[in-house]
């Protein structure tokens, strides 16, 4: 594996998959077949789906979304009504994978077992990539067949298959029978069966597969990141009061949650790539398979069948100056003021020095999602409950399992609903 400096990103970035390969790349990562990622190499439908069917709908699912997180809220936190009770990591998890799974499978919106197969499925396929990375290759086939969780990702797989497999063949039923009052519906699952261009993608069991790596794609990552931003309006309390006007400026320019709404928390959006520059979910970013000697422009070469990466974490923290260590959560917002920079310095655009969402063509296509999971989840929170770490305790440390960066789930948030909550 070859750690390369970023000032060799704009030429890498546009290399064609037959050169610079990221598929291969991140499924060697998470050691193939054995956590059951190899199904990429089938193809980049789901890409394909999220550029095409989800992004432009993005604004569609807003108000749904939003409704979704207070009652998850209500659901999923412990009684806090006039009390502090205490939330952790996980809570915030159940809080994504109930974002996400209103938009996966809607017929399954309620259902506890597909929601907890999309919790679960990650957890067990980062937990195979950790622990197969350490076994010698001769040894990984017989491993496979002792460890648990190559066992979990199994039996998720037998279970996510059991519960969407008959769903998906009873609409390609309705599909067929020429029913005109037969509306087809807005959900993930949708998207997929009518974006698989052959057969082999289009089979229902392959289509589940697919549901689940995004569910990898997108549940942990976008739970690290906002824990990670809920970390520092905790450490950092002076920012909560801002964000809350800006918010409530917001919905009442739009009268409730509105497509628009979201693009106006630009404090909120600033606050969330400062909290990303300097807790990134993972040290090493860019990841791609060399396919063929390539001859860099300054005449360094990378042998067929290198891995390179690039090191985000330090280059993000170095992109500003002075003190890249200090927080600074208005910093991009400020940024946005300057004349002609008012798209620029956002949360989901990357740069050569922004590569937490990858960069180039093969940059994260959830990643517009994502900011909208997370800005929906961190302003319910600040307008419906006061949050506090516990007495004495301060921002809780990262914990690393190689060059994956979690915030600590051991970690207790106290969170108190509201006598009157802000939301309308
Ligand atoms: C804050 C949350 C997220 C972070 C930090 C993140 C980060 C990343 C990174 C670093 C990559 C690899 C890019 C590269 O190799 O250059 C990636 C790829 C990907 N992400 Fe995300 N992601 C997030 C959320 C999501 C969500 C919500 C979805 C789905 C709705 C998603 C779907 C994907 C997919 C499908 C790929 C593979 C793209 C490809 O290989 O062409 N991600 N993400």
């Amino acid at each position: 594996m070859l750690v390369v400096p970023n000032k060799y990103v704009d030429e890498l970035r546009r290399m064609p998959e037959t050169r610079l390969s990221s598929m291969v790349a991140n499924v060697e990562n998470f050691q193939g077949s054995y956590s059951t990622i190899d199904i990429l190499l089938r193809g980049n439908l789901h890409t394909h789906a999220i550029q095409t069917k989800l992004t432009p709908r993005l604004g569609m699912f807003v108000p749904l979304i939003c409704e979704e997180i207070k009652k998850a809220m209500a659901e999923v936190f412990p009684p806090c009504e006039g009390q502090w009770a205490t939330i952790r990591f996980d809570t915030i998890t159940r809080l994504v994978v109930r974002e996400f799974a209103r938009i996966s499978v809607a017929p399954l919106q309620e259902d506890t077992q597909w929601r907890e197969i999309q919790r679960k499925y990650p957890e067990n396929v980062f937990r195979v990539a950790i622990q197969m990375r350490i076994i010698p290759r001769g040894f990984k086939r017989l491993a496979s067949w002792i460890l648990p969780s190559t066992w979990a990702i199994y039996f998720n797989l037998c279970n996510a298959k059991s519960l969407v497999s008959p769903i998906v063949k009873h609409r390609r039923k309705m599909e067929a029978s020429g029913d005109v009052t037969y509306e087809k519906p807005n959900d993930f699952l949708q998207w997929l069966m009518d974006e698989a261009w052959n057969e082999k993608d289009g089979q229902p069991d392959a289509l589940v597969h697919r549901l689940l790596v995004l569910a990898l794609a997108s549940v942990h990552t976008t739970s690290m990141t906002a824990v990670q931003a809920l970390f520092d309006l905790i450490a950092y309390p002076e920012y909560q009061q801002p964000l809350r006007a800006e918010i409530l400026q917001a919905l009442q320019e739009d009268g409730g949650w509105k497509k628009t709404t979201l693009t106006k928390l630009r404090k909120m959006d600033s606050f969330m790539k400062e909290s990303q520059r300097l807790n990134g979910p993972s040290l090493l970013g860019f990841k791609r398979a060399v396919m063929e000697p390539i001859t860099l422009s300054d005449g360094v070469v990378l042998p067929k069948g290198i891995h390179l990466v690039f090191p985000v974490v330090p280059i993000a923290l170095e992109s500003v100056s002075p003190h890249p260590e200090k927080f600074d959560g208005f910093r991009y917002y400020r940024e946005r003021q300057q004349p002609g920079h008012a798209n620029l310095h956002q949360f989901a655009m990357t740069d050569k020095d922004n590569m937490h969402f990858g960069h180039g063509k093969y940059s994260c296509p959830g990643r517009f999602f994502a900011t909208h999971s997370i800005k929906i989840l961190l302003a319910h929170l600040l307008l419906d409950y006061d949050l506090k770490f516990p007495d004495g305790a301060t921002r809780p440390k990262n914990f690393c399992a190689h060059e994956y960066v979690f915030p600590d789930p051991t970690a207790d948030i106290l969170i108190r609903k509201k006598d009157v909550p802000f939301a309308p």
